[in-house]
């Protein structure tokens, strides 16, 4: 069996965005002043990448890798609930690693029905019926849904081999695949002849197990030299490591102490994505070619060196087939040994989703691109902004008054903010007309509201661009419908 495939895909994925809140006034017959009787618009459908033991490649990706979960519909009178939009799932094989399009690993997907949230869908906003209190009996705004998460994620796909092939390019380690398997890689005699690995299923008795055959190592791999990275991604989950060494070269500066110090340099300066050290791996030196009478001879040479090293070696040849046997049950016995040693098989049906954050905090800062503005940062004045329909006064007071509540007033007059200064947060740049201190009215009425006046609506390119300049931690977006009731509850207690 060779299974080739593509083992790493760029994905784009948009969560759905949440439906917005209804501001509806119950109207009847002989009663005209009903309550408020909007609806609270609906969750977006979120990103999931689930688990598949029937996909074995990351090749749907490379095709399709556009992936949109749907919208929540909007709140209606009456107070029907928007519907929750749906949520995608996207199966993926077995040992798929997510990452940030900066390397940082995310998860590490194991276990058939494993699921990952990749973006959470945007939370649906509050309909009037909702934001009623008794200050504000009959609220004529809603909240609006927030979008959907995006995000660009890297899929890739670690060999989950029992037993890694290491060594230099033509060194034939597709040669020993080839042998001790069905799999039938390219076999060349030009450096770098495997570019993706080659998976084969050996059998030594009672045991079967798999072997990974990667892209030749050179010295340099670790810092990205070669196929490097690429090579020492896939060998990071082999439970046993095989140093294939060529004895029949004829290169300047190559033998096979050398040839296993360089491999073994490379080895310990790759520090694994998965955390997993691959020191303690168990591995055997494989001297190939002693179908050629040097290399039997070079092979006989270094052989007690390697010994003395704690090494066990195998003399093979590919070609004469000689040595196979001996190879093929030891690495049997050790794989049978690594596999007593593992803990059992994980359960299925986790799901992971991103880890919950903290988001009671909040933060400013002078604002880098404006030397009289400050940045205000927390996931709840920006998730409020993201809330707030600007072209409703009252909406626009409401969130004056989340703001106020929170402290956030108080800090930027502590701050020496002046009046008048520009005072970002998320995409939305305000003018501050602070409240008389002390005076802080929590009652937004009808009307325009003084305190918040959105100068303008940034382009898209503009905010862009100020975040670049604004850029630091930001906090993980998203969050449960948990939060949204959370923000109530300080409305409560101070109601
Ligand atoms: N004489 C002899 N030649 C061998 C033996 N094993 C492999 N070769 C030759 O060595 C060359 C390289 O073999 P490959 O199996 O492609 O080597 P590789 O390690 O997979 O090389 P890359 O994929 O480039 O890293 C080929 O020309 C093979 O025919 C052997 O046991 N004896
Ligand atoms: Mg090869």
């Amino acid at each position: 069996m060779t299974t080739r495939f593509v083992d790493r895909a760029v994905i784009h994925l948009a969560a759905g965005s949440g439906g917005n809140g209804c501001a509806s006034v119950h109207r009847e017959k002989f009663k005209p002043l009903g309550g408020p009787d909007g609806g609270n618009g609906g969750q977006g459908g979120d990103v999931l990448l689930v688990v598949d033991p029937g996909v074995h490649t990351l090749l749907d990706f490379h095709f399709r890798p556009h992936a949109r979960a749907g919208n929540g519909k909007q709140g209606q009178g009456g107070n029907r609930n928007g519907a929750a939009g749906e949520s995608l799932e996207l199966r993926v094989p077995e040992g798929t690693v997510v990452l940030t399009e900066d390397g940082e690993v995310l998860a590490d997907l194991v276990g058939a029905g494993t699921t990952f949230v990749a973006a959470k869908g945007g939370r649906g906003g509050l309909g009037n019926a909702a934001l009623a209190s008794r200050a504000r009996k009959a609220p004529g705004f809603a909240l609006l849904g927030e979008e959907g998460e995006e995000r660009d994620l890297v899929l890739e796909l670690r060999s989950m081999a029992d037993v890694g092939l290491l060594g230099f390019p033509s060194a034939g380690k597709s040669s020993l695949i080839s042998v001790l398997s069905a799999a039938k890689p390219k076999i060349a005699d030009y450096p770098f002849t495997t570019l993706v690995p080659n998976l084969g299923v050996v059998t030594a008795g009672e045991t079967v197990f798999t072997m990974a055959d990667v892209p030749g190592l050179i010295p340099g791999a670790s810092a990205g030299k070669g196929l490097g990275l690429d090579f020492l991604r896939h060998i990071e989950r082999c439970a046993v490591l095989v140093h294939v060494i060529d004895c029949a070269t004829y290169e300047a500066g190559r033998d096979p102490l050398s040839d296993l110090d360089a491999l073994e340099d490379e080895l310990a300066r790759y520090t694994p994505a998965l955390g997993d050290s691959m020191e303690d791996r168990p591995r055997v030196v494989v001297l190939n070619k002693v179908d050629v009478p040097d290399a039997a001879e070079l092979a006989e040479f270094v052989r007690p060196d390697l010994e003395a090293r704690g090494m066990r070696v195998f003399e093979i040849s590919t070609v004469s087939r000689q040595g196979l046997r001996e190879l093929t049950y030891a690495l049997g016995d050790i794989v049978e040994q690594t596999r007593a040693q593992r803990p059992a098989a994980e359960p299925t049906k986790i799901v992971l989703a991103p880890p919950a954050v903290d988001d009671s905090g909040f933060s400013i800062e002078p604002d880098p691109a404006d030397p009289e503005g400050y940045v205000v940062r927390g996931p709840r004045p920006e998730r409020w902004v993201r809330q707030t329909d600007f072209s409703n006064d009252e909406a626009v007071g409401y969130l004056g008054d989340r703001l106020n509540r929170l402290g956030v007033e108080e800090e930027l007059a502590r701050m020496g903010a002046e009046p008048g200064c520009r005072v970002t947060i998320g995409d939305y740049t305000f003018d501050w007309e602070p409240s008389t201190p002390g005076a802080v009215t929590h009652l937004a009425g009808r009307g325009s509201d003084p305190r918040l006046e959105q100068n303008h609506r940034v382009s898209a390119a503009e905010r862009k661009q100020a975040r670049r300049e604004r850029r630091s931690e930001r906090w993980a977006g998203g969050g449960s419908a948990a939060d949204m009731t959370d923000d109530e509850t300080d409305e409560t207690e101070e109601r």
